[in-house]
């Protein structure tokens, strides 16, 4: 990255804005006067530990104060951003809105879009990203070093596959969070304490996440397996998929990737 180039994030105390800030902040990607944020109600808390951070209201004068721009608002308050880049390169978080939409509604060909999740609150958060073909090939070394300081960042070959991950990886904690909400409840109603429940359901998802990650296998491996054990899991697994826990994840899929792509 070059050593002076300044980084704004519109949306900037957001939820997306603050992990991208204070992660880059944390990690000395980048030092705090070369970070510039922007929220219509001012400073907040998030970059109390960095005084020397530049707080402003109106995203013009962002705009004219850094070198690279990264949208955080909500997709809704796109079109009321009043901005001009210029030739800038804007770094878009934002889901639904397509490179050719950001573009047009900020004036600037380099645009790259990214999707991150909930995770990056932890860097562990997966982040594709996908460039206009304006983005030069130095913008990218920078744009995956930026992301990377929030999990993992992987540049991707297609629009398209943005959309679909964004219904998928950008849903973060999400779908583990309704998986474990259903295991919480049942816990519960075959009588076990809260305090027991919920320690019982975290770490069965946090180590079950932990061991797939470092086998590296096929997920699906690991379903055989249990199946050809034949104990007690294998009963577990075999009536979860008869009731059609698959289906069910496919058409909520489905639909979360139809709502990303809007009317394209
Ligand atoms: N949250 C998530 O899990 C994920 C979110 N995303 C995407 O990230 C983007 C940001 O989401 P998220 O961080 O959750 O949203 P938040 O609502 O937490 O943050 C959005 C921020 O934008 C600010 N804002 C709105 N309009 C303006 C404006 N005109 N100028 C300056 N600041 C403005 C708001 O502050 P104020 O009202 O004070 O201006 C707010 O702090 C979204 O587009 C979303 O699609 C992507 C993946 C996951
Ligand atoms: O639910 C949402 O709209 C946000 C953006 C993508 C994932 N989470």
């Amino acid at each position: 990255m070059p050593q002076d180039a300044v980084i704004g994030i519109i949306g900037g105390q957001g939820w997306m804005g603050h992990s991208l800030g204070v992660a880059l902040l944390e990690q000395k990607v980048l030092s705090p006067d070369r970070l510039v944020i922007s929220s219509r109600s001012g400073r907040g808390e998030a970059y109390r530990d960095w005084p020397e951070v530049r707080c402003v209201k109106d995203s013009r004068e962002l705009v004219a104060l850094a070198d690279i721009i990264v949208l955080s608002v909500r997709p809704a308050d796109l079109a009321g951003l009043d901005i001009e880049t210029g030739d800038k390169l804007v770094i878009s978080l934002l889901a639904m809105a397509s490179l050719q939409e950001v573009a047009s509604q900020v004036g600037s060909d380099r645009v790259v879009r990214a999707m991150p999740n909930a995770a990056a609150e932890i860097r562990r958060a997966y982040l594709p990203w996908f460039a206009s073909p304006q983005v030069s090939d130095d913008d990218k070394r920078l744009v995956q070093a930026l992301l990377a300081s929030c999990g993992t960042a992987r540049e991707l070959p297609r629009e398209g596959d943005l959309d679909y991950l964004t219904a998928l990886s950008g849903a973060g904690p999400a779908y583990p969070a309704l998986l474990a909400q259903s295991m919480l409840e049942h816990a519960r109603s075959a009588g076990l304490s809260d305090e027991i429940a919920r320690e019982a359901v975290m770490q069965t998802l946090v180590g079950g996440s932990l061991l797939l990650e470092k086998l590296g296998t096929d997920p699906g491996d690991m379903v055989e397996r249990l199946i050809g054990y034949d104990g007690t899991t294998a009963k577990g697994l075999r009536t979860m998929v008869d009731e059609g826990i698959g289906q069910a994840i496919h058409r909520g899929l489905d639909a979360a990737h139809r709502a990303a792509t809007g009317s394209r």
